[in-house]
């Protein structure tokens, strides 16, 4: 599985620990930066992300920033891709089982690494449940294309 990740400066220690923990469980990274620690923007990181993500580069994705608020809200207005923050686990199993949710967002500033490491596990591993879920999906990639 490809993962692309991004962040902001708020993020960056974070997006490092999870790209190095990923790597070591052998998944495929696309680093879409930022590079660095020094201050950026981040609806620029939610973007690339989700780009990546809504084009097929990447299977999932993984955003973060201070809250996970400002870039989750960014990534999401890319078409296709749903953006879920997560502050436990249990909301990075429903996000996938029921929402189906492609990209993940963190907030480093709001959690602890290694909590953040345990939701990312569960956001990687949990699969879309489809059933009822499929139609509510359905609905939102209704709403992005006009037709309700
Ligand atoms: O969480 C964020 C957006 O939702 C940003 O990381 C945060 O706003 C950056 O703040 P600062 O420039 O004060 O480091």
């Amino acid at each position: 599985m490809k993962i692309a990740l991004g962040s902001d400066h708020g993020g960056f220690f974070y997006k490092e620990k999870i790209k190095e923990y990923l790597k070591s469980k052998k998944y495929e990274i696309i680093d879409k930066g930022t590079y660095s620690p020094e201050p950026v923007d981040y609806p620029y990181f939610g973007e690339n992300v989700g780009m990546a993500v809504a084009s097929g580069e990447a299977d999932r994705g993984i955003i973060i920033c201070g809250t996970g608020i400002g870039i989750s809200i960014a990534a999401n207005k890319i078409k296709g891709v749903r953006a879920a923050l997560c502050t436990n686990e249990f909301m990075a199993r429903m996000a996938r089982s029921h929402n189906d949710a492609n990209v993940l967002a963190l907030g480093q500033r709001v959690i602890g690494l290694d909590h953040a490491l345990a939701i990312v596990d569960v956001f990687l591993e949990t699969p879309f449940e489809g059933g009822r879920h499929e139609r509510r999906v359905k609905l939102i990639l209704d709403i992005e294309e006009g037709k309700i």
